[in-house]
């Protein structure tokens, strides 16, 4: 199982994740797509991603607003692996 990360190694992956922030024991990005099933495509897509790499955000969908939260649940914190999900749903949600 993934490390946990440390505040620095934190600050760190965020300086490369610009969309996203820091709240507690979890990074955070919020999407805005141009409509409902815009929003569910990527959700879907997200879904497949994690799904194959066996690691999921907590999802919160409000209309057209999707909040992913990308917290490693069985070290009750942040690892590499909530990092590289990040940037992949940075990459899904470019697409
Ligand atoms: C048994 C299975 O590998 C684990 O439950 C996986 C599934 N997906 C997961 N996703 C996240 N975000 N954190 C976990 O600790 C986690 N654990």
């Amino acid at each position: 199982m993934a490390e946990l990360l440390n505040d620095a190694e934190v600050t760190a992956a965020l300086a490369g994740l610009p969309e996203w922030r820091r709240e507690g024991d979890a990074i955070v990005r919020t999407v805005k797509l141009p409509t409902f099933p815009d929003a569910i495509a990527l959700v879907d897509r997200v879904a497949q991603a994690a799904e194959a790499r066996n690691h999921h955000p907590d999802i919160d969908i409000r209309w057209r607003t999707l909040t992913f939260v990308c917290s490693t649940h069985a070290m009750g914190g942040i690892t590499e692996l909530d990092v590289h999900l990040a940037q992949e749903i940075d990459r899904l949600a470019a697409t």
